[in-house]
């Protein structure tokens, strides 16, 4: 229920565990929509997210110019601390490239962020990217730990419910 009210937004989600530094924790991944129908709906959803993967296709060059745009919507609507990577997917599809790979790599380190060419379809680097913006994220999360931990009466340790999948909320 609670799935396709959130497909019919254009917005799909899906929960990842991951284990760092020996502590469990559930990744909340939230898809939302690239397409400009859905843009403003999209961006409402970005408050409060603690990292973001932007994608652009390398076989389409609209969606390598979109970038800039969606990076400054990141910095508005979730602030300037929070965690970005750039992937340039579909590097499966070489013949049909119109983004050159350094284009990206230059864009990446203008906005001082972590940069990958993946192929969803073949599973290249999409275990790195993912472990680089997690790896990122978490150590945020871990390192402000101390700080809740003087406000709270013990037990107080690394929780998972910190990321609670969606399905939880009823
Ligand atoms: N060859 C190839 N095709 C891909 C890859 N990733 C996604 N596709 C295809 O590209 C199309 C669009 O994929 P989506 O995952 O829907 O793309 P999206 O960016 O989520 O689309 P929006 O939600 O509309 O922004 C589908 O037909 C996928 O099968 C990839 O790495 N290589």
């Amino acid at each position: 229920m609670l799935q396709t009210f959130f497909f019919l937004l254009g917005i799909d989600f899906k929960v990842k565990p991951v284990t760092f530094n020996g502590t469990r924790v559930k990744l909340q991944i939230w898809d939302t929509a690239g397409q400009e129908r859905f843009h403003t709906l999209s961006t409402s959803y970005f408050r409060g997210a603690q990292g973001f993967i932007l994608v652009y296709d390398i076989t389409n060059l609209d969606s390598f110019q979109s970038i800039t745009t969606w990076m400054k919507d990141i910095h508005e609507k979730a602030g300037d601390e929070v965690d970005v990577i750039l992937l340039g997917n579909k590097c499966d599809k070489e013949s049909e490239r119109v983004v050159p790979k350094q284009k990206g790599e230059k864009l990446a380190w203008e906005h001082g962020i972590p940069f990958f060419e993946t192929s969803a379809k073949d599973n290249v680097n999409i275990e790195d990217a993912f472990s680089v913006l997690t790896n990122e994220i978490l150590e945020k999360v871990f390192h402000l730990l101390p700080q809740q931990c003087a406000l709270w009466k013990p037990p107080c340790s690394p929780r998972e419910e910190w990321a609670q999948p969606l399905s939880s909320w009823g």
